[in-house]
């Protein structure tokens, strides 16, 4: 098998392990509280950013937890912390605060009694390998957290799609929002 093809079986073994109908609700639970703020750390990081940045073009009010023009957060947001491990301090920190706070929190990671997972109000399980390889994880020919990265980006730009069906925003509409700065 080439490279390739080990990777798409690696992605498709994921995740058909995920229920769409949870990402659907995830997407109207988005669109139910007032702003959304979304965090992880390194590649989990990148993969909260490009969902940001989507879901921008999709009309939402969203924002990077840590970047310079992000605002307070309140008790009708929304933040979605990211971590392949769910044990990422910065990123468990956040959700518990988050939570203090009264704020809904979704965590998306691998394992559903990580210390991310137990602070979350709900909980998207990506079952894909992360960097510590534990026993439970799935194989996986890539690097460190590759295979989540992979999974989560496609969970995501899923949710985005569920939330512009939903709210009925044509494509073009969501182009007019994209940068025009570059
Ligand atoms: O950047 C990462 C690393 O390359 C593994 O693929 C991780 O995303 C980063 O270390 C954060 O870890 P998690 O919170 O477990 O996702």
């Amino acid at each position: 098998m080439t490279k390739l093809a080990s990777i798409q079986t690696e992605i498709h073994l994921v995740l058909s392990q995920v229920k769409e109908t949870l990402l659907e609700e995830t997407a109207e639970l988005l669109k139910s509280k007032k702003r959304i703020f979304v965090i992880g750390e390194g590649r989990s990081g990148l993969m909260a950013k490009s969902f940001a940045m989507r879901l921008m073009h999709l009309g939402a009010t969203v924002y990077v937890v840590g970047e310079t023009i992000t605002p307070s957060i309140a008790g009708d947001d929304v933040l979605v912390a990211i971590s392949g491990s769910g044990k990422t301090k910065s990123v468990v920190w956040t959700a518990e605060a988050a939570k203090s706070l009264g704020c809904y929190t979704i965590a998306v990671t691998t394992d559903s009694s990580s210390p991310l997972a137990n602070t979350a109000s709900s909980i998207i399980t990506i079952p894909a390998s992360t960097k510590y390889r534990k026993e439970h994880e799935l194989d996986s020919i890539q690097p460190l957290g590759s295979l989540f990265d992979q999974c989560a980006h496609i969970v995501f730009d899923t949710i985005c799609l569920c939330y512009a069906e939903q709210n009925k925003v044509e494509f073009a509409t969501a182009f007019k929002n994209h940068s025009n700065l570059e």
